[in-house]
């Protein structure tokens, strides 16, 4: 023998309230959206019948009158007082693309704030049915009086503690937040309070200045532009609006969406592309499906397309902006960059679009990737602002072009940028590149110099740094401190080794890369100290300077300072101090 399932509806009516619906004030969006469908039924069969919901709200009751199709004493025990069951299905079970609802379940949301739920309802031509249900499952159904007019009246009297969704004040705000786009005259006691239109329906001079006028009051913000939306295989229309702030690209951007002009959420997700964290969207549409909550988009196929489609049209935006107001992509890029560049470095799609437009600070000025490749066909850069600070000047005295990539993101974004650009290289500029590019002496001068060079040396062998003599731009600068990039790793693994304990000794040492070739002391034969220095005829202060100078361009380059660098300065500072100051036995003139 088969029975029937037995459904506890206050276990149903609790697993609604507490696991889908966001909060009880659905119930509103749930009946509105009802009396909406029942109007679409009866103007399918009679274009001409009145399309109205009357809100009645007094405080703690609230009953909602529509001039829909009204059901038959049948329907109403088959669609009302069974959970599950709906109208708005084909013969398959696929959701009527007429209707907003599909499940058999909205109804059930009215126990939330409700105990009992009156239904007086009555087709044109037919019976009128007075249909009570109560949140513990039973009901009652009978014959009524007739209705003065075809459609459906729903009656709630608020449960103890939900008095406040029945607020007049309340209900008109929920009215409008659901129903704002609904071609429908609506009503709350007696005040129609919506106009049916889409801000971005209106057409005309003031639509821009409407549209800015509407982000502000239901956005809270002033766009930094608006863009228009447009899917036609979703159904789909509505505005994008450019956000004035930056925003947190690792945040998921929710837009407002309307479903066949109904809200469905102000939060829903995954509308447009992740990369388009600088907008929020207020579109409408009529193909897009909802899940059962009705407050998200159910993530298919189509919502997927759309996806792209509006991601197009974004880019098509951002391109637009790029070829005919470059002034105002500039200061789209000074709001969002950071977020342009964090979303560019793991979004091919959006460094590709991007990459044309974003600045680099070089040593020639701030420039564009396309201006860096002008001026050269391999894009150097260093990875921190000290080092560029160091290297700037000098690099540009070279005529070399050196990129600052020491702000957030950008040596990433360079080494990325040759992935997704065809064309374009990048490498990480290594300082030992300038010293080919500096003159060497006459050699002459070179054996002039050698007893200099030699003392210089001998002053700097216990740091282990090689002294060379070149001439270079500009002539303010006496010496150089230059460290080529894999030697400067092997030394700084060697010093933290050297502190560690004896496993991590062990693992550093494996990674040792064995690479000795010594940081050299570039002195810079154009300075004018560093001649006065070669020309001394006093081998203390001739050392002195020389560290003293080793010690300047270490500080000036911002590099790590050992133990054995500090002596060598400490030794130096005070002996030209020494030499400086005069000894009171030696007055001065
Ligand atoms: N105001 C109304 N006028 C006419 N029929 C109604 C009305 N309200 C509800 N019904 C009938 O009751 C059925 C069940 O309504 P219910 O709100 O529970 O589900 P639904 O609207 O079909 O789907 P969903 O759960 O997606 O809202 C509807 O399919 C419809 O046939």
């Amino acid at each position: 023998m088969s029975e029937n399932f037995q459904v506890d509806l206050q276990g149903i009516v609790d697993l609604l309230s507490n696991h889908l619906y966001s909060s009880p004030r659905v119930y509103l969006r749930e009946l509105l959206q009802n009396a909406v469908d029942a109007i679409t039924a009866r103007q399918a069969v009679d274009s001409d019948e009145p399309r109205r919901i009357d809100v009645q709200a007094t405080d703690g009751a609230l009953s909602i009158a529509d001039t829909g199709i009204g059901l038959l004493p049948d329907q109403v025990r088959e669609l009302l007082a069974t959970i599950g069951r709906s109208s708005k299905r084909d013969e398959i079970g696929f959701a009527r693309s007429e209707f907003l609802g599909q499940f058999g379940i909205g109804l059930l949301s009215a126990f939330m704030v409700a105990d009992e739920i009156e239904v007086v309802t009555q087709p044109a031509g037919g019976p009128a049915t007075r249909w009570i249900g109560t949140a513990d499952g039973r009901y009652e159904l009978a014959e009524t009086a007739d209705r003065s007019e075809t459609g459906t009246t729903v009656t709630l009297k608020a449960r103890r503690g939900a008095e406040q969704w029945y607020k007049h004040a309340t209900v008109v705000e929920l009215i409008r937040l659901f129903g704002a786009l609904l071609p429908i005259e609506i009503r709350v006691n007696g005040e129609q309070v919506t106009d049916g239109k889409a801000p971005w329906e209106n057409t005309g001079a003031m639509q821009r200045a409407e549209l800015v006028g509407y982000a502000q009051d239901k956005l809270g913000f002033t766009p930094f532009d608006v863009i228009h939306l447009n899917n036609p295989s979703a159904g789909l229309t509505g505005v994008a609006f450019v956000l004035p702030f930056a925003a947190n690209p690792a945040e998921r951007a929710t837009h407002r969406v309307y479903l066949k002009r109904m809200l469905l959420a102000e939060n829903v997700e995954g509308l447009l592309p992740d990369w388009a964290f600088f907008v929020r969207a207020v579109i409408d549409t009529s193909e897009l499906r909802p899940t059962a909550s009705r407050e998200a988009l159910f993530d298919d196929g189509t919502l997927e397309a759309t996806r792209d489609a509006l991601g197009e049209q974004l880019r098509g935006w951002l391109v637009r902006l790029g070829n005919t107001d470059p002034g105002k992509l500039d200061r789209f890029l000074g709001i969002h960059q950071l977020g342009v560049k964090a979303l560019a470095l793991h979004d091919d799609e959006m460094l590709q679009l991007v990459h044309r437009w974003l600045r680099f600070e070089t040593n020639h000025g701030r420039m564009t990737t396309s201006e860096l490749q002008q001026r050269t066909a391999q894009i150097r850069y260093v990875t921190s602002v000290e080092e560029f600070r160091q290297l700037a000047a000098v690099a540009a005295a070279q005529q070399i072009t050196v990129v600052n990539g020491g702000y957030t993101y950008d040596s990433e974004l360079l080494a990325r940028l040759p992935e997704v650009v065809p064309g374009l290289s990048t490498s990480r500029f290594d300082p030992t590149e300038l010293s080919t590019s500096f003159d060497s002496l006459d050699p002459d001068t070179e054996l002039r110099l050698r007893p200099f060079i030699q003392l210089a040396q001998d002053s700097l062998d216990p740091v282990g740094c090689e002294v060379v003599v070149r001439a270079f731009e500009p002539a303010g600068l006496p010496a150089l401190y230059l460290v080529d990039r894999s030697a400067q790793f092997a030394s700084e693994l060697r010093a933290t080794k050297d502190r560690a304990d004896a496993l991590w000794s062990e693992v550093l040492g494996a990674l040792d890369t064995q690479d000795d070739s010594r940081p050299q002391l570039v002195l810079n034969y154009r300075s004018p100290l560093v001649r006065r220095m070669a020309s001394l005829n006093d081998p203390e202060l001739t050392q002195l300077a020389v560290e003293g100078l080793y010690g300047h361009a270490l500080m000036l380059g911002y590099h790590p300072i050992t133990p054995a660098d500090s002596a060598l300065v400490n030794r130096s500072f005070l002996g030209l101090l020494d030499q400086a100051v005069p000894t009171p036995e030696d007055p001065t003139p």
